[in-house]
């Protein structure tokens, strides 16, 4: 029989947090019972970031929660925030960790995940490339703009979804319910949102004339006099959001709801919440919210969903089973 060894404590699990949002990695360590990790990081005055582990991951499942955007208290942009990620988990190589996980669950560069005109760059590949050129084992994301990311990948993807959790966030509003699908590409995932829900689906007709100009064209379905959700993955400059509540409302729906994952928030995106017919918009806290958002705007946490994920992970155990054992959402 062959024998195994085991050489000092049982592998642990270490988490640590990038400066792209702290609130978050705080909430899923007090979800799961660890610390945070001390690490330090900073920028020099030429902007480049710096990163050191204060104490030996040797060994160790290292998990690195560092969403891809910017954080205004943090001082850090969209770009240095990647930047940053990849170094931290460069180091955790370097300084043998036994697994380095990317909790990343808001994905940067995903809207540029095909060329949609000559001589673009692939960027969300450049991302996916980079991050395993580092070392990285396996990366935890959350409600990807398309699923088919996870394929720029040759390591595993863990794919979570706050779906769900928006989803039941809703229960009980209104017996005459319709979840709206903002364009084509979000049906099938609103189908599954509206049945959870028991609630009927429309579709919206958009168009970008150019980029970051959104355009409602036609509502396709029934929602007149009812309670209508718009549910999509992100809010950037609600643009979208708004023109989508517009034309809601204009086809003569009774009240008009948000719901999405990941809160952008940038450029005029407070501006077209305020102006939008919505009672409430509902977000998770992928993004940490940037002062000024308009009342109405709600935060779920996804801690608990990504805690749950990060067990799982590290105990080898099944994520998927994170949704009941059912078949995941994607
Ligand atoms: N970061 C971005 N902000 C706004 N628009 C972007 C960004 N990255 C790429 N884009 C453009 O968005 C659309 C994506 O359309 P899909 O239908 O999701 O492919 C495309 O025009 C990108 O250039
Ligand atoms: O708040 P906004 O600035 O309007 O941006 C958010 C919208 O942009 C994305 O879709 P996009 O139109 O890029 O691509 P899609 O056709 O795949 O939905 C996203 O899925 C949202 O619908």
């Amino acid at each position: 029989m062959t024998q195994s060894m085991r050489l000092g404590d049982e592998k642990q699990l270490m988490l640590f947090s990038g400066r792209a949002n702290p609130a978050l990695t705080q909430a899923i360590a007090a979800d799961i019972g660890v610390d945070v990790g001390p690490v330090t990081l900073k920028t020099f005055s030429n902007g480049e970031v710096y990163c050191r582990f204060d104490e030996s991951v040797r060994g160790a499942d290292v998990f690195i929660v560092q969403p891809m955007c910017g954080n205004a208290e943090s001082g850090v942009n969209a770009n240095d925030a990647l930047m940053e990620l990849l170094v931290m988990v460069d180091a955790a190589v370097g300084a043998s960790a036994h697994r380095v996980v990317a909790v990343t669950p808001w994905y940067g560069y995903s809207r540029q995940d095909k060329k949609s005109a000559a001589r673009e760059p692939i960027s969300a590949r450049v991302v996916a490339r980079t991050l395993e050129a580092v070392g990285v084992d396996r990366v935890l994301t959350m409600d990807l703009h398309a699923g088919q990311l996870q394929g720029f990948f040759g390591k595993p993807v863990d794919h979570m979804t706050a779906l769900m959790m928006l989803a039941d966030h809703f229960s009980g509003l209104d017996d005459d319910l319709v979840v709206v699908a903002p364009d084509a590409g979000r049906v099938k995932l609103n189908k599954q949102f509206a049945t959870r829900l028991g609630a009927g689906l429309a579709i919206l007709d958009k168009e970008r004339p150019v980029q970051q100009v959104a355009e409602i064209t036609h509502v396709i379905g029934d929602v007149s006099g009812k309670t209508a959700i718009i549910v999509d993955d992100m809010i950037d400059t609600a643009g979208t959001l708004r023109a989508a509540g517009e034309a809601v409302v204009n086809a003569g729906a009774r009240r008009v709801f948000a719901a999405a994952t990941h809160p952008v928030f940038s450029g005029r995106a407070f501006e077209n919440l305020a102006a939008a017919p919505f009672e409430k918009i509902v977000v998770t806290d992928t993004i940490p919210l940037s002062a000024g958002a308009p009342t109405n705007v709600e935060v779920v946490s996804c801690a608990p969903l990504l805690a749950d994920s990060i067990r799982r992970i590290f105990t080898n155990d099944s994520v998927s089973a994170v949704f009941g054992g059912q078949n995941h959402i994607f």
